[in-house]
């Protein structure tokens, strides 16, 4: 069973159906462990049962696991439809599930692109059309569309993400579609927002760039760590709570600083033989 909530009053999501892709590990699981223990029913997709299985038995039965590969149509048609079988609702997706290889842009191949934009572009696409579509367009008990809320994680694109063009792309993508559903779907009572992740410390990240790269990601946040898991599924939870109720259209940016500046400030060569920070003269 989930903890406590760190932040949130329990019971603050009680009766809300959420439908997480990626839940399996990392972010995806911080995530539906504290949605869960704020009472939120959550049905977590991915590719493989095992860390499904996982996910749900340290969640409890509040939790269900469905795989499902979100680049696959007939696959998300088939598990939005088992989780309005299931649960009878959804209220919130959150699409989580993502990710790239870092490779330099002139060595990635026309697959190798596809591949990615695929995964984080046309997969969430899929997941929200579906969704939109099957659960939060069709009128409720009182004749008007149910409305819901999506929430996409990105990778934030919005200074270039060197070695990944294909990312980069795919995620500027989802920032823009979120940001145009939440014009268009507004009379339906869909919101639609992105939080767009700095760098975390999930096991994968940890595990699957050049370790020289990962040695020294922290020090390339101004903030001088790595996101935990956990802060990220904070932000999660208020946007699923009436706390993030007047929320659509935005991109909360979740990353230490690390999009406005690469480093500690001040960089060594901005300091003194004192160590303080140089500044300009006044003239006069
Ligand atoms: C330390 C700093 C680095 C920056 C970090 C930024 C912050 C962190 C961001 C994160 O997102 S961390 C979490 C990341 N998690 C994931 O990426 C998980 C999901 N990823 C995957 O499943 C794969 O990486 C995938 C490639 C995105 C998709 O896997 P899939 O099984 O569908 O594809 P493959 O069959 O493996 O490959 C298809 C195709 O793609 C090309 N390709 C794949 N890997 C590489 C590579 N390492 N280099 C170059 N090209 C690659 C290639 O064309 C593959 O086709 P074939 O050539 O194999 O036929
Ligand atoms: N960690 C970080 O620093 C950051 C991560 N992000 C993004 O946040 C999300 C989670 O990251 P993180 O937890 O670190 O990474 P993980 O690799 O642990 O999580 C990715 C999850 O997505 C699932 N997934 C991958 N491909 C598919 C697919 N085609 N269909 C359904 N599910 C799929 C995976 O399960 P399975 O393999 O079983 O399908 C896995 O559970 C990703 O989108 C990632 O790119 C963004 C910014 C920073």
């Amino acid at each position: 069973m989930s903890a406590p909530s760190r932040i949130f009053a329990p019971g603050v999501l009680e009766g809300q159906v959420i439908l997480l892709s990626g839940g399996g590990s990392g972010l995806g699981r911080a995530a539906t462990l504290e949605l869960v223990a704020l009472g939120a029913h959550v049905a977590i997709c991915g590719r493989r049962i095992e860390p499904l299985e996982e996910t749900v038995a340290l969640a409890g039965a509040r939790c269900s696991a469905h795989v499902c590969d979100i680049r696959e149509e007939q696959q998300v048609d088939a598990l939005v439809d088992d989780v309005l079988a299931r649960y009878g609702r959804i209220d919130t997706l959150v699409n989580n599930a993502g990710g790239q290889f870092l490779a330099p842009a002139e060595e990635i191949t026309p697959k190798g692109f596809r591949t990615v934009t695929r995964l984080n572009l046309d997969g969430t696409w899929l997941m929200t059309h579906a969704v939109a579509t099957k659960a939060f367009i069709p009128a409720g008990d009182d004749g008007r569309p149910r409305g819901g809320k999506v929430i996409s994680t990105t990778l934030s694109p919005h200074n270039g993400l060197a070695g990944m063009v294909h990312s980069s792309a795919a995620r500027a993508g989802v920032e823009n579609m979120m940001r145009e559903l939440s014009i268009e779907w507004a009379r339906f009572g869909i919101k639609l927002n992105a939080i767009a992740a700095g760098q975390f410390g999930t096991d994968v990240f940890m595990t699957k760039y050049p370790r020289e790269m990962v040695a020294a990601a922290a020090g390339q946040v101004p903030i001088q760590r790595l996101g935990r898991p956990e802060e990220f599924a904070w932000l999660v939870a208020y946007l699923a709570s009436p706390g993030g109720d007047f929320f659509s259209g935005s991109v909360l940016t979740i990353d230490g600083a690390r999009d406005n500046h690469a480093g500690p400030w001040p960089p060594a060569v901005h300091v003194d033989d004192a160590g303080d920070p140089l500044r300009e003269s006044r003239r006069g």
